[in-house]
């Protein structure tokens, strides 16, 4: 047989360039790492989670840790602003609408108040006043994140990655990763090439599950395909950034079904984001063979219902994907058989805000270091009844 040529040995190898694996090579080359990022697809592309015009940033969450990684990840994404010189945030407040005596609607208004998160709680006499053309449903309560707004996804991808070429940083886009050979050194074979890693940080979304397939080890993951819609209003402007409306998450809007959330009008003039939070489950490679649409039949009746300023028929669906985990948690952990693979995978489509964070506490788990933040929730672990190791 041919001996096959291995490359130069990277201090970290990290599989997949969307928002979480940028991040975390972005903070290995801060700090000096020899790293190396490998993507799948030709970038920047839209076939994973990451891509996008915007998506919703906020410390709105019923769970204290998602909080406080929060704090920091606002932070951190100031300081990518800075560091980038661009525009990625935009404030616009959140308007969050739930079950006024429902459980969800009632921890998420004591996590706000227990974490003094700037926040206006809004009376039922005085919503329309505050926020008009928007139906809130009866039995509904409502407050504003007044911090919370949008992020710029597509620049911010675009921004982390530069910097990371920046810092030393080297990415090589259009080569897929076929093959995975643990141990002290990591071999990552992609189909034109052969690398060596001291450590490897596996982020690749909707695919997570089909590399870890090389390490023994299958996640209980769901991965569905989303129709992100756009909904054209009556009157161009009356949800829009420019008219400070503000993002919005509808909870529970019924028994069984998931959030609706919406962002303002901006980045399609006149067109106004507005989502349901699952989808159907697809094949990442087959993504656009899911054509079930009962998600936009939601929409439809919740456009009527609550913004009767959109036309109630969507104008553009575009497509993305989550990975979705049981309980919704990401995972955020070390292999359970190979301590210097590093796996970041079911961000379960709310991961984006916390891109910079992640980054930061994948990269110390890659480097050896004992995480900043206590990343209980996130390990592989809790999955003991579901995951199969074939280890
Ligand atoms: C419609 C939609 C709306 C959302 N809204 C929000 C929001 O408002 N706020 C928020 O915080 N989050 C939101 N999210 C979630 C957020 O966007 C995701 O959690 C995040 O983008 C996940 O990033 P990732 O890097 O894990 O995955 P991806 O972006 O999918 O990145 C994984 C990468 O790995 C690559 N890869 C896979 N396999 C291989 C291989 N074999 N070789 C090489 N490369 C490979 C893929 O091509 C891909 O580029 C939303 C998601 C969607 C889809
Ligand atoms: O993560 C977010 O903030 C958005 C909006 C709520 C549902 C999922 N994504």
């Amino acid at each position: 047989m041919a001996a096959q040529y291995v490359g130069s040995l990277y201090d970290c190898i990290v599989i997949g360039a969307g928002i979480q694996g940028s991040c975390t090579a972005y903070q290995l080359a801060k700090n000096k790492q020899k790293t190396l990022l490998l993507e799948q697809f030709v970038l920047p592309h839209s076939r994973g989670s990451s891509h996008g015009q915007t998506r919703v940033i906020r410390k709105t969450y019923e769970e204290d840790f998602y909080v406080q990684m929060m704090h920091e990840s606002y932070e951190l994404w100031a300081q990518l602003e800075r560091e980038a010189g661009v525009e990625l945030y935009r404030r616009t407040g959140l308007l969050v609408m739930g079950p006024e005596n429902g459980e969800g609607f009632s921890r998420l208004k004591a996590t706000m108040q227990r974490h003094k998160i700037p926040t206006v709680f809004l009376e039922k006499q005085e919503f329309s006043q505050h926020i008009p053309n928007v139906n809130l449903a009866d039995g509904n309560g409502a407050l504003i994140d007044t911090f919370a707004g949008v992020l710029y996804a597509d620049r911010a991808l675009r921004a982390v990655q530069r910097l990371f070429q920046s810092c030393g940083g080297v990415i090589k886009d259009g080569e897929k990763v076929i093959d995975i050979r643990p141990g002290a050194e990591v071999t990552v074979t992609t189909d034109s090439g052969v690398y060596r890693g001291r450590s490897l940080v596996i982020t690749a979304g909707p695919w997570a599950n089909t590399l870890l397939r090389h390490t023994g080890l299958q996640l209980p993951l769901k991965v569905v395909k989303i129709n992100v819609c756009y909904w054209k209003e009556e009157i161009p402007g009356t949800y829009s950034v420019g008219q400070s409306f503000p993002c919005f998450i509808e909870m529970e809007p019924k028994e069984g079904e998931y959030d609706i959330y919406g962002l303002p009008s901006n980045e399609y003039p006149g067109l106004m984001k507005v989502c349901y939070h699952m989808g159907s489950e697809t094949e990442p490679d087959e993504r656009d063979k899911q054509t079930d649409r009962g998600d936009i039949d939601i929409l439809v009746r919740f456009v009527t219902r609550c913004l009767p300023g959109l036309v109630p028929v969507p104008a553009v669906v575009e497509s993305c994907m989550y990975t979705v985990t049981p309980d919704h948690n990401f995972v955020l952990d070390s292999h359970p058989t190979y301590g210097n693979i590093i796996i970041g995978a079911g961000f379960s489509g709310h991961g984006f805000k916390f891109g910079p964070i992640i980054g930061k506490l994948l990269s110390q788990l890659a480097m050896g270091q004992v995480p900043s933040h206590d990343l209980s929730p996130f390990r592989i672990q809790r999955f003991q009844s579901h995951a199969r190791s074939s280890l």
